[in-house]
């Protein structure tokens, strides 16, 4: 089932440059120092319930305007965005039922109140019947291991430990969709941990759509089953992680350590980007194929002591496909890339 539907999604920003009054009188009658940002370009995408997609882009993609605009805080410039078939920000009210929303650097509970008694609030505010949440919130303060912190003032924690808390506030009303806006900004590796894999169990279990933004490709390792890597507003790539993890565009790295002084260096290896330093021969962007061949090769040129094989990691992949992409994507002014690999 669909429960996400983007067409043509275009968002444009106004920016105002100089805050002196007399610029602010004048912006009432004139266009003059108001500056327009496109944030989204055009861009369409749909996803399915269940569904863990993970968005990504450098910084000023348009990452946090599309979750913004999927969760009815920002209206699009143009085109059509449903969730749920509801249009986001007509149906707040409506929608807020069904989805679930985390921003890394915002909170949705009480600063000078336990966790606690913010989610007693949630509970009251969406409804939820008294045994549900019982079940939820045993559930998941245990999971997301915050059965003491909860009771303290949310001000006391520390990020980690906000963090789980406002992971669970986020789940109580039971949301079928759930947008994750950097959640794991500044937490530690242990932080971290304990909160990709509640998202991950909460996906297995549950069955939550979730659609995670992040600078840190190892969440989205974690999380996502799908990639869509945004880049200046445009869908760069949209493809599955199984697809981007088959692909080995990245070919690997291959270093020989070699008893002989001066290397030979055999034919295969001269077609790839090669360095030697001291006794050591470097081998990169080695493709799945050409392995077995440049390892044969050297091995019947040199006395080798020593081989060690780097295959390129899901972060050097993504890493690769989105250079690969970002010049053709600007050229050709459009959304690149979709559905599948080949570049
Ligand atoms: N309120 C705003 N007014 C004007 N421009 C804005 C506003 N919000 C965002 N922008 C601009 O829109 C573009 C996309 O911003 P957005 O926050 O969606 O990117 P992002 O991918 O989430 O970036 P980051 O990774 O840095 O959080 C950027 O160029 C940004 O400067």
């Amino acid at each position: 089932m669909r429960v996400i539907e983007v067409k043509n999604l275009t968002k444009v920003y106004c920016a105002y440059e100089g805050k002196s009054l007399g610029r602010i009188f004048k912006r009432l009658w004139s266009r003059e120092g108001v500056k327009e940002v496109k944030a989204l370009d055009n861009v369409s995408f749909s996803i399915d319930l269940g569904e863990s997609v993970g968005l990504i882009g450098v910084n000023g993609a348009g990452k946090s305007t599309t979750i913004k605009i999927l969760t009815g805080i920002l209206e699009p410039t143009e085109g059509v965005v449903r969730v749920f078939g509801n249009i986001p920000s007509k149906h707040r009210m409506k929608n807020n039922y069904r989805i679930g929303a985390v921003f890394g650097q915002r909170t949705q509970l009480r600063w000078d109140l336990p966790a606690y008694e913010s989610y007693g609030l949630l509970k009251e505010i969406y409804n939820v019947d008294d045994k549900v949440f019982k079940e939820r919130l045993d559930y998941f303060s245990e999971v997301l291991d915050i059965k003491k912190i909860m009771h303290r003032p949310v001000r006391t924690l520390s990020l980690g430990e906000k963090m789980r808390a406002e992971l669970c506030a986020a789940f109580l009303h039971g949301p079928e969709v759930v947008f994750l806006d950097e959640p794991t900004i500044g937490l530690d590796i242990f932080s971290k941990e304990a909160l990709l894999h509640f998202l991950k169990e909460i996906k297995e279990e549950k069955k939550v759509t979730i659609i995670l933004t992040t600078h840190d490709l190892s969440d989205i390792e974690e999380v996502s089953d799908r990639i869509i890597i945004l880049d200046r507003g445009k869908i760069l790539f949209d493809a599955s992680k199984d697809e981007v993890l088959n692909t080995l565009e990245v070919g690997s790295q291959i270093i020989f350590t070699l008893k002989n002084k001066e290397a030979v260096i055999p034919q295969s290896v001269k077609s790839l980007p090669f360095s030697i330093s001291k006794n050591f021969l470097k081998v990169d962007n080695v493709s799945k194929d050409l392995v077995p061949q440049v390892l044969t090769d050297v091995f019947s040129y040199n006395t080798v002591l020593g081989v060690e094989i780097n295959y390129p990691d899901f972060k050097d992949i993504v890493k690769q496909i989105y250079l690969q992409n970002k010049d053709r994507g600007r050229k050709n002014g459009d959304n690149l890339y979709k559905g599948k690999i080949g570049f």
